[in-house]
């Protein structure tokens, strides 16, 4: 089974992806990590030195890489991944189960508050009030594509327990 985890940045794909492989015994793949690897470089040193359109493009090569993959995989995809040319297309053209993460935007925006450093895409957002709007338009632009998955899992005021055990009620 090839199980591809999507959502918007900070909803869970990394934490739920890494757990739900070791709970089925899979192989895990995390999509950023396997990019920086691939390229060398961490995300944010790639957005700085050589632009968010290189990024994007070698995003959707490393995409086709995995989708290309025959071995059984949890794959947690990058938050911005099937957002862009028709890449969520080739996602559901491909073998596999996808599943939204679908997390509120207050929720989403207070976790990713702590955490915009990290996250290039993020970090001009100087105030929590701020960042909690950009996450509002930017969410709402990419749901058109997150809800195209096969899955979609909604989760609120749970701990990452509770939404492993709602995503595998979900997927088995
Ligand atoms: N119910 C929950 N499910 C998943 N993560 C949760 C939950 N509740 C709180 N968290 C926390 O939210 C954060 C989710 O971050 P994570 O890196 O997994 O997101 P991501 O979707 O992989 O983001 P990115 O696209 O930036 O890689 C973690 O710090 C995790 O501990
Ligand atoms: O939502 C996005 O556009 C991104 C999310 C992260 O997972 C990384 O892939 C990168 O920081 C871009
Ligand atoms: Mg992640």
């Amino acid at each position: 089974m090839k199980i591809y985890l999507i959502g918007y940045m900070g909803s869970g794909k990394s934490t739920l992806g890494r757990a739900l492989a070791q709970k089925q015994q899979l192989r895990f793949i995390d999509f950023d990590e396997y990019l920086e690897e691939k390229e060398g470089q961490s995300i944010a040193t790639i957005f700085k030195e050589k632009g968010e359109i290189y990024f994007r493009k070698r995003e959707s090569h490393y995409l086709d890489e995995l989708l290309d993959l025959e071995e059984e995989a949890v794959i947690s995809l990058g938050g911005g991944t099937p957002c862009y040319g028709d890449a969520m297309q080739r996602i559901k053209a491909a073998p596999g189960t996808s599943v939204y993460i679908n997390v509120p935007v207050t929720e989403l925006s207070s976790r990713l508050w702590s955490q915009r450093e990290h996250r290039p895409v993020l970090n001009h957002q100087d105030t929590p009030e701020k960042l909690e709007e950009f996450v509002r338009k930017h969410l709402f632009e990419r749901s058109f594509y997150y809800n195209q998955a096969d899955l979609i899992l909604r989760t609120q005021d749970q701990t990452p327990e509770d939404s492993l055990k709602a995503l595998e009620a979900a997927l088995f």
